[in-house]
């Protein structure tokens, strides 16, 4: 079995309510697997199993060979982008990454920096968060979920309510991430960034996940 991440037959319900049935999936290594599915569809859902942020009822996951499940929380290296961070608004972005980075403590300075620079923005402004825009939140959001090079990338909405100018930018950190050879899943609510971007596309329809194309 040579895929990264490896969902055989997952479901998962909540109090009784089924989200996803029998979810196969598996995600070479290197590669970028979009997921569509209207409003509701799981695609959270989906993103946090492999997260670890939520178990599965049924069937098997694993990341990296790796199985999780009820005995085993998060897997390593998996870098995240779902809703956006918590944000501390009188922090600067710097200072924001700062605090995240301590939590795990397992890169410094020199890191936080380039993954800021990576994104484009400026470590040394003093704007606080509460006044930053849309835009540069999202690029700030992008920074945390990068900042550890982590070689799984799961990116839940990465262009949501960006102006143009922000989009493309993003679009382009995406394929900057492609080219240094991470795995990413993503979903977007727009179906052309996923076409360009994504080697395979999956729908969400009714709980049940099916390949879209190529
Ligand atoms: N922790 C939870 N407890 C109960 N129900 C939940 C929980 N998380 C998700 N759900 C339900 O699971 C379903 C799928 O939600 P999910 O957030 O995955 O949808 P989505 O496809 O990401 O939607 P959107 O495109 O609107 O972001 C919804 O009905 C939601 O209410």
């Amino acid at each position: 079995m040579s895929a990264i991440i490896y969902l055989d037959r997952v479901s998962k319900s909540f109090s009784g309510h089924r989200v996803l049935t029998d979810v196969c999936l598996a995600v070479e290594g290197g590669t970028t697997v979009g997921i569509v599915g209207a409003n509701g569809s799981g695609k959270s859902v989906l993103f946090k199993l492999v997260c670890g942020f939520v178990s599965p009822d049924g069937g098997r996951l694993t990341v990296r060979g790796k199985p999780l499940g009820k005995d085993r929380d998060f897997p390593e290296n998996v870098g995240v982008l779902i809703n956006e961070p918590g944000f501390i608004g009188l922090y600067t972005g710097l200072q924001n990454l700062r605090y995240l980075a301590g939590i795990r403590g397992v890169i410094g300075e020199q890191e936080i920096r380039t993954a800021m620079q990576k994104v484009g923005l400026d470590a040394e402004n003093p704007t606080k968060v509460e006044h930053y825009s849309q835009g540069m939140k999202q690029k700030l959001a992008i920074a945390q979920a990068i900042m550890e090079n982590q070689d799984i990338l799961i990116l839940d909405e990465p262009f949501n309510a960006l102006d143009y100018k922000t989009y493309n930018d993003i679009k382009e950190i995406i394929r900057i991430l492609q080219a240094e050879g991470k795995t990413i899943m993503m979903t977007s609510h727009n179906f052309e960034d996923l076409e360009t971007l994504c080697d395979k596309i999956y729908t969400l329809d009714e709980g049940r996940l099916n390949i879209l194309t190529k």
